[in-house]
């Protein structure tokens, strides 16, 4: 296999992720990062003719560029769980198998989660604006948040990102966890929470949470139509990707606070410029897509995606197959 070659897209690949593949391939690194203007040309350069592809990078791995790398390729895989950027049925179709780090992040996005539920819920923003300019002022009817004790919390795509959520917040006495998803999944019923169709989710809980691939069923589905269907006191969140909410319909939302507020570690496009009306709005706590953001989750990542390619290299099964 050391005559084989793989090509990470992305100069920050973990350590421990290369090690692992240079003992077994040889290794080019990208030394660009997305926003650098040089990263899609120098994918196209080095793309010809690889083996395998470690695709840590949010440009899309299109048809052309399949087409590029040549009949050789015999693996792929992300360092993330999302597949939205890769030319998923090309792929298939090829019979090239294709690798995600699903589960390697779990707990970190569901950590965030929790963490953007409670700061949209109880206004962060608003409240450190105040501070940071100046007005500061105290009462008992003074940035009143909502309580998640009591609440009903409806998660969407009740995957392993939406179990691990489940999990942390049952120590918060919500009331009632319900879910919608394209299928039935054998872990609600011992996590206490039930299926139900997604409008009946919007109307009736009281934190909405996106934990769902971004696919085209999905995309938009928080949109003028639907945020009518959510309470006024609702929050949504947002931990997928930036185009499961209309952005402009959830502007109108919160600025005419038809809905309370909403926490958002995922937007489009990414990185948000400053300038974006969103961040305008205090009811609107924005983080910079920074889920899996963690050491060990990183690292746990990286690992996770060269064995994919090592695995597939080999004949054999990747830890997370696509399909
Ligand atoms: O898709 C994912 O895995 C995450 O968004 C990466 O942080």
């Amino acid at each position: 296999m050391m005559s084989k070659r793989v090509l990470i897209v992305n100069k920050t690949f973990p350590k421990v992720g290369l090690d692992l593949l240079r003992n077994k391939l040889q290794v080019t690194v990208l030394p660009y990062l997305d926003y650098e203007p040089d990263m899609l040309p120098e994918i196209k350069k080095n793309i010809i003719g690889i083996d395998a592809l470690i695709w840590n990078t949010k440009h899309c791995l299109t048809k052309d560029l399949i087409d590029l790398a040549g009949p050789q390729l015999k693996a792929v895989t992300t360092m993330a769980s999302g597949v939205d950027h890769i030319d998923v049925q090309e792929l298939a179709k090829r019979g090239i198998p294709l690798g995600n780090t699903l589960h390697s992040l779990d707990n970190a996005v569901a950590d965030i989660t929790v963490c953007l539920l409670i700061a949209a819920a109880r206004g962060f923003k608003a409240g450190i604006r105040e501070i940071e300019s100046g007005g500061w002022k105290f009462g008992v009817q003074w940035k009143l948040g909502q309580d998640i004790a009591g609440s009903t919390v409806g998660v969407v795509g009740l995957g392993g990102v939406g179990q691990a959520v489940v999990r942390r917040l049952k120590g918060f006495d919500v009331e009632r966890f319900i879910y919608s998803g394209r299928s039935d999944k054998p872990e609600a019923k011992s996590l206490g929470v039930e299926r139900v169709p997604l409008d009946q989710l919007l109307k009736e809980s009281d934190f909405v949470i996106l934990a769902c691939p971004l696919t085209p069923e999905t995309k938009h589905l928080i949109n003028v139509e639907t945020l009518k269907l959510m309470k006024r006191t609702s929050v949504v969140i947002n931990i997928g990707r930036g185009d499961l909410i209309n952005q402009d319909a959830l502007y109108d939302a919160l600025k005419e606070e038809r809905i309370f507020a909403a926490g958002l570690d995922v937007a489009t496009p990414e990185p948000l410029p400053h300038s974006h009306p969103l961040v305008s709005l205090p009811n609107c706590c924005i983080i910079p897509h920074l889920g899996s953001a963690t050491h060990k989750t990183r690292d746990a990542m990286a690992t996770t995606s060269a064995q994919n390619i090592l695995f597939a290299m080999n004949g054999e099964k990747m830890v997370y197959p696509v399909y």
